[in-house]
């Protein structure tokens, strides 16, 4: 812990520089200068002129470019796109003050901090950071991952911690190998599921939320709809980056596939046996010895749907076989991934992914009547089949490394939910903040 008056001098004495000025930087930016540091930031040199006159009145301070705000910084923060990091670095390497501590915020560390070390000077120390959260959510007591590379200097992690404390996050410490394979368990699949239910949606033109309560109603139902419109309502680099630089990445979303295809096998040809054995034996696995569960209730999370229809009497829905979260638990076991020993290092989605499976799988009964679905009825096959297909093509566009064909998935779906999305993140953050209530203080009860 830094005495209060290391940590005043700090402030008075040392700059925060802040390259790449988008959702992120932004975010950051705000909180550090509120907290009293003295910012400045960049974007790129040619909407110089655009972002200051946008940012004017804030308490930051805007440059024209990275090698301005590296020159006067000590701690210098990259908070650009995955896919650009070395080259941005590359860029502005040169101009970092003497003995300035360097880092990055992208979602995937291992390129960063090769980038870091290739183009650094010598004198400069390395801290990365990566706040386990959007832009929109409040940084408070959401799990940041600080990565402590190359210090010579000892003052050099805590005063990058000092910095970072202005955001009132969890700190989590970890090598950028270990963030990598965390984040790799836990967001890049997660992202593959939602992005597929996406994909599965705009094939089939269906707007779910529109066909009454026949079918896709109710809280599990809303939770699909809203996290997938609500990642869909992001910037695609981000996901993108995220799952195609981390080669630990490409695996996990290869077995979600796998796993989404083969359980959709069981289901048509009504291997009802197996499915039920292979289902069992994932539950065990991922459920068995957890006895501080998560417990999302249906009811907690029905009013949060984006459907205008009222229920009348004598309406029914449909059970879905909900294969999207059949195959998570599924692919965790297949891969002995643990997913409650990733919750200190994880996002608000992956918490509520991890919820709601847990919810289809600890409900008593419940199980049973989605196997039920899966093996008798109907109603979900053409929207199981797409969901197969799209969960292979992303996989393939991922493992393929393709930033292309990934921008044009991912807009040709955004583009078929455009005109929904303000209101889905209207709904979805409201929806988010009371789950992460419900979800954080369970969690407190693990043992
Ligand atoms: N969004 C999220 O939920 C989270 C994102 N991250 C990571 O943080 C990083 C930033 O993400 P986010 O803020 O969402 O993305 P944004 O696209 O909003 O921000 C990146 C910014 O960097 C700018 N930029 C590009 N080249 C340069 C340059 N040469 N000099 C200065 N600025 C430049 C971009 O400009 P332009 O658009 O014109 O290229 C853009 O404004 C990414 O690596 C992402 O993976 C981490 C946690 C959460
Ligand atoms: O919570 C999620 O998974 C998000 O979608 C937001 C997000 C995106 C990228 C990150 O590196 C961290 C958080």
């Amino acid at each position: 812990m830094t005495a209060v008056s290391q940590l005043e001098e700090w402030k008075r004495t040392k700059t925060i520089g802040i390259i790449g000025l988008g959702d992120m930087g932004l975010l950051y930016a705000d909180k550090f200068a509120e907290a009293g540091w003295n910012v400045v930031t960049c974007d790129r040199p040619d909407v110089y002129e655009d972002v200051k006159e946008s940012f004017k009145g804030r308490k930051f301070t805007v440059l024209k470019d990275g090698h301005l705000v590296s020159r006067v910084s000590d701690y210098i923060i990259y908070s650009v796109e995955a896919e650009r990091i070395d080259q941005i670095v590359a860029m502005y390497s040169a101009s970092t003050k003497l003995g300035a501590v360097v880092g990055g915020q992208t979602s995937c560390k291992s390129p960063e901090i090769k980038a870091l070390e290739k183009h650094l000077p010598e004198d400069a120390d390395i801290v990365s950071v990566h706040s386990l959260h959007g832009p929109r959510v409040n940084p408070e007591a959401q799990p940041l991952v600080l990565i402590k590379h190359r210090c010579q200097r000892a003052d050099s992690f805590p005063f990058v911690e000092a910095v970072m404390s202005s955001l009132k996050s969890k700190h989590v410490y970890l090598t950028y190998e270990e963030h990598d394979r965390i984040t790799a368990d836990t967001q890049a699949v997660t992202h593959a599921a939602f992005l597929s239910m996406g994909v599965a949606w705009c094939k089939i033109e269906l707007y779910p939320w529109t066909i009454g309560v026949n079918r896709w109603f109710g809280g599990l139902e809303n939770v699909k709809v809203n996290i997938s419109l609500r990642i869909y309502s992001n910037k695609w680099h981000v996901y993108a980056g995220l799952a195609i630089t981390n080669p630990a990445a490409h695996q996990q979303i290869t077995q979600y596939a796998r796993s989404a295809s083969e359980l959709f096998a069981l289901f048509v040809q009504h291997k009802r046996q197996e499915l039920t054995r292979r289902l069992n034996a994932a539950k065990e696995f991922v459920f068995g010895k957890q006895d501080g569960l998560l417990l999302l209730d249906d009811s907690l999370l029905e009013r949060y749907s984006l459907s205008k229809h009222e229920p009348q009497e004598g309406e029914q829905t449909l059970p879905n076989s909900h294969l999207s979260l059949l195959a998570i638990v599924d692919s965790w076991y297949q891969l002995k991934i643990n997913p409650y020993d990733h919750i200190i290092c994880s996002t608000p989605l992956f918490r509520i992914f991890l919820g709601v499976s847990e919810y289809l799988f600890m409900t008593p009964g419940l199980l049973e009547t989605t196997i039920n679905a899966a093996i008798e009825g109907e109603a979900f096959r053409p929207d199981d089949l797409e969901f197969v297909i799209a969960a292979r093509s992303w996989s393939q566009i991922v493992s393929f490394g393709s930033y292309e064909l990934y921008r044009k998935q991912f807009e040709e779906v955004q583009d078929f939910f455009k005109p929904m999305l303000p209101e889905a993140n209207m709904i979805g953050n409201e929806m988010i903040k009371t789950i992460l209530r419900h979800v954080d203080n369970n969690e407190g009860r693990e043992s």
